[in-house]
């Protein structure tokens, strides 16, 4: 549809019995997430917390909750915060280069489970303070859940279309959206947590001492020149948000969702882009070694003068942006700038995949060239992470993970594709999961950098 209508700033279509308007022009969607944000602040979705606490989170929640929430929350991620935390990244990136050494010499490697237990272990250190040690464990509870969760039924999948489509159909059936196993672990979970640190006062460097604290002194400690704040929200006397512990409890698992399985999928894809082109990956070691040499580890500020590294992930989410479209929905009139107006409760898709695959914005779009990200693109045709106010909250964080777990792989190791790969010059993705997820494993023939074989 995005192709067959080249020429069209936007057009308009039904997704299931919903009209839906796709913005194909940079300059109006730039105005959408950005400019004019006021006029489309909410996702399409609809919450139910009493039938689904889970949901209650900054990425389905809507208006001032949201405001409210996305304020107290932003010092979570910031530089600072980043950088106490990312002890806890350097642990499971340790014991993940303990996994690949065992078998670097010259054997076959599957990444796409290591990578989702690597994963798995960093976001559950960071999100609960709990290290599951999924890398060593694959039948961990929470390992289980993120599988669950990732590999949806066919009653999941209609939930999920739903949600996009006709969320209030959900609402009026009080369906529910996390099955009750998963709703029980994970609130049982953070309930754990929550009393344990309360009535031991242990202390630890996760998101879960930070919710704590927020709760507790209704702020987080921060250097304020550091973040964006979002100055229109105003707290209004008639409405008080309690930080209760469900909504604490639905914000760590916001984090686990919405955290491992993109920041898992793009190592996947990382992995398997550099092992088809030898000679960027090799680029890329030189650069790593260099890194390393200067500072003697890789720290968390070091981790920034990886640039063509970091360029590196920036095409593999070009290609493959986890997230392959973006919504929003109409809450007041908007006028296009030709004059069309987009009616209040209308919903508006930006068509990420699709963008990032233009060859108006990016020539041979399915080739894998780091170095166009040596300028930066056009405003609105690249939106890996969203933008706007909206914009993911864990970019910086999941950056982190992933350039320190890259980094110290091109440091020890070399990839190559192996002949038991079931397809390797067009990936598959799963057609059952939202976000491009790949369908088949990665076999990797994994060898020691200084080992000549
Ligand atoms: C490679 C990794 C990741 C990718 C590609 C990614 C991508 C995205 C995208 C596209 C959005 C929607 C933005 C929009 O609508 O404009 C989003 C939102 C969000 N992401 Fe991420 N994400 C990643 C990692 C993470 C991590 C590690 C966390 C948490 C620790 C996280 C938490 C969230 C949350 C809470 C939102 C909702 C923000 C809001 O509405 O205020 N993400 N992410």
């Amino acid at each position: 549809m995005y192709k067959k209508l080249e020429n069209e700033k936007y057009l308009g279509f039904y997704q299931a019995i919903v009209p839906t308007l796709m913005i194909r022009d940079p300059e109006y969607i730039n105005d959408i997430l950005r400019t004019s944000f006021e006029h489309f602040p909410d996702r399409v979705f609809l919450v139910d917390e009493k039938t689904n606490p889970l949901d209650e989170h900054l990425f389905f929640i809507r208006g001032n909750k949201w405001r409210y929430l996305r304020n107290k929350m932003t010092p979570l991620f910031s530089q600072v915060k980043l950088k106490w935390m990312y002890e806890e990244i350097e642990k499971c990136v340790d014991i993940f280069d303990e996994c690949v050494d065992e078998l670097s010499d010259g054997k076959d490697l599957d990444m796409k489970e290591l990578l989702a237990r690597c994963t798995t272990d960093v976001i559950s250190s960071c999100a609960y303070g709990i290290e599951p040690h999924c890398l060593k464990n694959p039948d961990s509870e929470l390992r289980k859940a993120g599988r669950d969760f990732f590999d949806p039924d066919k009653i999941n999948m209609l939930i999920t279309i739903l949600r996009f489509s006709i969320p209030r159909l959900l609402l009026w059936f009080k369906v529910k959206t996390v099955s009750t196993k998963i709703n029980d672990f994970f609130l049982a979970t953070t309930n754990k947590i929550l009393h344990l640190r309360r009535s031991t006062g242990v202390v630890r460097k996760d998101f879960v001492q930070l919710l704590l604290e927020l709760k507790e002194k209704g702020t987080v400690e921060i250097d304020t020149t550091e973040i964006e704040k979002d100055e229109t929200y105003k707290e209004s006397p008639n409405e008080k948000i309690e930080l209760t512990d469900n909504l604490l409890a639905a914000q760590s698992f916001v984090f686990f969702l919405a955290g491992f399985e993109t920041t898992s999928t793009t190592l996947y894809f990382t992995f398997y882009l550099l092992a088809k082109h030898p000679e960027i990956q090799e680029r890329a070691r030189k650069e790593v070694l260099q890194v390393k040499a200067k500072y003697g580890q890789f720290t968390f500020d070091s981790l920034k003068e990886l640039k063509f590294l970091n360029n590196c992930i920036a095409e593999t989410l070009r290609i493959f942006p986890s997230v392959p479209v973006l919504n929003r929905e109409c809450m007041k009139d908007y006028t296009l700038p030709d004059g069309t107006v987009i009616e209040k409760g209308l919903n508006v898709l930006i068509p990420t995949l699709s963008l990032h695959r233009d060859p108006k914005y990016f020539p041979d779009p399915l080739e894998f060239k780091p170095d166009r990200f040596e300028n930066p693109p056009i405003r609105g045709t690249y939106l890996p992470f969203g933008d706007g106010p909206r914009i993911c909250i864990g970019k910086r964080f999941a950056e982190a993970v992933m350039s320190s777990l890259l980094a110290r792989s091109l440091e020890k190791y070399r990839f190559e594709l192996s002949p038991m790969n079931k397809c390797t010059d067009n990936l598959k993705l799963n057609p059952k999961v939202i976000t491009s997820s790949p369908l088949h494993g990665l076999v990797l023939r994994i060898h020691k950098v200084n080992d000549s074989n």
